[in-house]
């Protein structure tokens, strides 16, 4: 009874205390449950609502919140983060946060910032980056498909990596430092240079992308520089502006950079310190008022040991160095871009939006994903026109999804079996020790390497290595 009492106490304590946060906070807050329905809000947002608490609570959130997701968010079970709503013709930033208990999403709560200077500020720097990258992303879109949307709204993806990468880049899009983004192929580095582009005060001007790889070594400084008429036998008369002053007053995005020839690299590197080019068979120095943005899939510090790249040129690029994560290492970010892709892609494609058995999102979400988000939005291209039913199963899925289940898995036909029929939790552990047991091979058993291979403390690996009966 007093055991009872003192309980009931506390939660009436905590129940105060959450109250008075609920409403000291700078934000507006509304937290739905499972079904949508609006439990509790804040007299921050009420009255920006204009409306009494009383009225909005027990009331499904869309026929209170213009434009909320929040009811979306119970289905995905995916948290939306630094996303922009237009609420009374208003453009909020607002944060939407689903609540587990165990792996159920038992409700969600909302989060939209309009008070405090300091939020005002970055909201109204956001707002008009947005509509900056917004009105150029139209612009695109009418010139081209849709194909092109430019802006940082386009790269999708919550996990903690990508959201410290937006910011990065948008941090690097002020600047008019030349730029070097790297990544495994597919991983989006010419997605965030074109949303580095637009964001930038060199928006306005032309982006022009070559890539290094793809022209023959003796006609890359031509494409790049430029040729006077006469340069070369061949050469159109009056010559021919080259990729630089194309670019000029906008950005220039050289692809693959690591496959660019080390003579051409010196005279990258002139044009940079100079901006100014010379075109080919000519003398005169011509200004050129561009940001470069460089992309390579390639390790640029090993090929400087090797002798492969120019050490100057490579200090100058990584001055600002926007690194992009493969998406086996950014996990979180996957059910987003499957969802993101599948609305997309159905829209795109005209035919009628389809939903992912749970246990199909499981086996995207364990797959590794070796060509990243390219693959996968070719994967989804595929289920959204190929698959007729309206749920999409684990057998719709490609063979060599379940071949490629967690890395290092290839050897076990076992395992590819049982990851069909197992529960995620059985995966989960399954998964779990493959990559621990790979990360001890690759140490030679030290497991004070291994933990750190892992990114885990050593104490964590211990308790993991007995609770999978490994140690
Ligand atoms: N974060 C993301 N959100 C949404 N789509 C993405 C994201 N990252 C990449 N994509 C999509 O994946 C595809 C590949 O991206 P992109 O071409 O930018 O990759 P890349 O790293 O430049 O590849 P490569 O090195 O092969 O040239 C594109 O369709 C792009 O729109």
């Amino acid at each position: 009874m007093v055991i009872g009492g003192g309980a009931t106490a506390m939660k009436q304590e905590i129940e105060r205390i959450f109250r008075t946060v609920l409403e000291i906070v700078y934000e507006g807050i509304v937290v739905v449950d499972a079904n949508g329905m609006i439990v509790e809000l804040n007299d921050a947002y009420a009255r920006f609502l204009g409306m009494r608490k009383e009225d909005a609570l027990h009331r499904h959130v869309t026929e209170v919140i213009q434009n909320t997701r929040l009811h979306e968010v119970l289905k995905t079970g995916v948290a939306e983060k630094d996303q922009i709503q237009i609420i009374h013709g208003h453009e909020m930033l607002v944060h939407r946060i689903p609540m587990y208990k165990g792996d159920d999403v038992i409700g969600a709560v909302g989060m939209v910032m309009f008070q405090g200077v300091n939020e005002q500020y970055q909201m109204m720097d956001r707002i008009h980056q947005l509509a900056v990258a917004s009105n150029r992303q139209k612009n695109a879109m009418q010139k081209t498909s849709d194909e092109f949307i430019q802006t940082f709204d386009a790269v999708i993806g919550h996990s903690s990596e990508m959201i410290a990468l937006k910011k990065l880049a948008l941090r690097v899009a002020r600047t008019a430092m030349t730029v070097l983004i790297t990544g495994e192929s597919g991983t989006g580095k010419e997605l965030f240079a074109r949303a580095i582009h637009s964001a930038s005060l060199f928006g306005k001007g032309p982006f022009v992308d070559i890539n290094c790889a793809a022209i023959p070594e003796n006609l890359l400084e031509s494409e790049l520089f430029g040729y006077e008429e006469g340069a070369f036998t061949g050469a159109k008369r009056g010559g021919k502006i080259g990729k630089f002053e194309a670019a000029h007053t906008g950005t220039l995005f050289l692809d693959e950079l690591g496959d660019m020839p080390l003579a051409m690299q010196a005279k990258l590197l002139r044009v940079l310190e100079d901006r100014a080019i010379v075109r080919v068979g000519g003398i005169e120095k011509r200004p050129v008022n561009l940001r470069v943005i460089a992309a390579t899939h390639r390790n640029l510090a090993e090929m400087v040991e090797k002798g492969k790249f120019r050490e100057d040129l490579y200090f100058r690029l990584s001055m600002m160095h926007v690194q992009i994560p493969p998406l086996r290492y950014r996990k979180t970010d996957i059910p987003t871009l499957v969802h993101y892709y599948m609305d997309r892609l159905s829209t795109r494609f005209h035919v009628r939006k389809k939903r992912l058995h749970d246990r199909t999102l499981q086996l995207l979400y364990e797959y590794t994903w070796p060509g990243n988000i390219r693959e996968l939005v070719n994967v989804v291209e595929v289920l959204v026109e190929i698959i007729e039913a309206d749920i999409i199963t684990p057998d719709d899925l490609p063979d060599f999804i379940y071949e490629r289940l967690t890395q290092g898995d290839r050897d076990s036909s076992l395992a590819i079996k049982t990851t069909k029929s197992c529960s995620l939790k059985e995966r989960v552990v399954h998964s779990e020790r493959e990559i621990i047991l790979g990360a001890l091979k690759q140490t030679g058993g030290n497991k004070v390497a291994a933990a750190r291979l892992l990114g885990i403390h050593r104490s964590t690996l211990y308790l993991k290595l007995k609770q999978l009966g490994l140690s």
